[in-house]
This record gives C-alpha cells, sequence and structure tokens, in this order.
C-alpha cells in the first residue's frame, strides 16, 4: 500500500513505473476510489507509467482540513504527488469530476502535460440547484439516499443485468464514501466552471463518453468536444465509467491518444 503526506492530507495511491518516461495519471470520479482502473491498468501492462490515487475525503485518503469544496484543491494534491514522484512528462486522464480538476491542472501547470483524456466529463456539470439538493439529501438522509439513483446512471443496462456481483460491490463503494468528503466535493463541482480554460487548451486531447452515461450525457461531452475542436468516441454499452463498463475498449482508446503522443 502506498500513501503519501501532502499538506494537511494522507493521499493513497498506486504507482507503477513504465518502460517509458511517459505515466498516465488517472484522475477519478465522485464517490469512487481508484480500484476503478483495475481493468485497463492490467490491459495497459508496463509500457507507460500509471498513477492512480484516492482524491481526499474519497477512499483511503483522508479529507484533511478543508471546509469548503474547490476543484483547485484536488488539482494542487494531483500536482503535489506528481511532483514527490518526479513525474515529468504526464497524460492526465480526468472522469468526471477528474476531468475539471485535469482542466484546473492545465489553467496552472500546462508546461507540465503532454495530453488529456476527458472521460464522461464538461467544463460544467450540471445545475446548482441539482447539486444543492444532493447535498441537502446526503446530509440529513446519508449516502444510502441517493446511492440507487446514482448507480443506475453509472452503469449500462448490460453491466447492471450480467454482473450483479460487482454492481453490489460499486453500491457498497458508494455507500460507504465519507459523507462530508462526498459533500465537499458536490460543493467543487457546483461551483465549478471550466469553459474559458477548454476553449484555450493547445495539446493533444481527446473526449470519450459512454453511450448511456446519464450523469454527463453523451449531448454534453459532444459540446465539450467542439469547444476543444477535438472528437468525441462515443463507447457502446457503457455507462458513466467506462474502465468498469468497456475497460478493454478503454485501454484501447488511451493506448491510441498516448502512443501517437
Ligand atoms: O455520481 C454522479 O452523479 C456522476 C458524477 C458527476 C460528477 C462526477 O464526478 O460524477
Amino acid at each position: 500500500m502506498q500513501a503519501i503526506q501532502l499538506g494537511d492530507t494522507t493521499i493513497h495511491f498506486a504507482f507503477n513505473k513504465g518502460d517509458k518516461d511517459l505515466t498516465l495519471v488517472f484522475i477519478n470520479s465522485l464517490g469512487t476510489d481508484f480500484r476503478i482502473w483495475d481493468a485497463v491498468i492490467d490491459g495497459l501492462g508496463t509500457e507507460f507509467g500509471t498513477l492512480r490515487f484516492d482524491k481526499r475525503g474519497h477512499g483511503l485518503s483522508s479529507l484533511g482540513a478543508v471546509e469548503k469544496g474547490s476543484i483547485s484543491t484536488y488539482a494542487t494534491d494531483a500536482m503535489g504527488l506528481c511532483e514527490a514522484l518526479g513525474l515529468h512528462k504526464i497524460v492526465l486522464v480526468g472522469l468526471s469530476i477528474g476531468g475539471l480538476i485535469s482542466l484546473d491542472i492545465y489553467q496552472r501547470y500546462s508546461e507540465r502535460i503532454a495530453g488529456i483524456v476527458f472521460m464522461d466529463t464538461a467544463p460544467k456539470i450540471g445545475t446548482a440547484e441539482a447539486w444543492n439538493n444532493r447535498i441537502q439529501a446526503i446530509s440529513t438522509k446519508g449516502m444510502q439516499a441517493v446511492a440507487s439513483s446514482i448507480l443506475t446512471n453509472w452503469f449500462s443496462i448490460s453491466f447492471q443485468e450480467q454482473q450483479p456481483a460487482a454492481f453490489a460491490l460499486y453500491q457498497a463503494m458508494l455507500e460507504r464514501a465519507d459523507v462530508l468528503g462526498y459533500m465537499i466535493a458536490c460543493e467543487a463541482i457546483r461551483d465549478a466552471d471550466y469553459t474559458e480554460t477548454a476553449q484555450a487548451i493547445t495539446i493533444p486531447v481527446i473526449c470519450m463518453v459512454g453511450e448511456e452515461d446519464k450523469s454527463t450525457p453523451v449531448a454534453l461531452v459532444q459540446a465539450f468536444a467542439q469547444l476543444m475542436n477535438c472528437s468525441l468516441i462515443s463507447i457502446p454499452n457503457s455507462g458513466h465509467l467506462p474502465c468498469v463498463d468497456s475497460p478493454e475498449r478503454t485501454t484501447a482508446i488511451l493506448h491510441d491518444f498516448i502512443s501517437a503522443l
């Protein structure tokens, strides 16, 4: 188990050094820990380095002293971790809130980033009203009050029908999420709008989205891709987490992208 103290937080991570001097840095979605990338990591092999981590207040990482959610705090943590590991050629893979964090990293550390894979994300996700409603529901009733409806957005119909045991484990992951850590992340998403940053991107990027994603639907991600003038890769039989629903396809897309850099 790998961990590091970064200021006020202890971050749980998994780093595999690659044969080549380029590292994929995976940045998770809301309410998940870095196990969501397991199958993709297995598929990628050892050619490139990989870094996964639990953002603060998620998985085994502590929340630290934050009182208000901010995407920049997560971005600073991610780059602090990269710095501590001596990673200087980085490709970000940002899933959902991970895409917002990637945009914040690009805004402040563009010289360190060789490319970004935006996965089921957008520069602005959801409305303030929806996030406030979710925060309110969780603060009064806990994670179980929201888990079922969120989970059906995370996974394709076929995953839900054909992999009930795996689905149950992801339900446990979400229901056991730290309430405060989760609410702080909801606040951070609510208050984020990186549209201007996205418009100004000049490094290689791709967008991908699960065709059955109901959290950041195809039309939203399509508009994001158009903003950046990049192509959108849509993945059949996949919801909000293509790395879980369709790991082989996700691995192939990542491999093609980084091989061409
Ligand atoms: O869990 C969800 O509702 C989907 C989601 C939105 C932002 C994020 O990171 O996940």
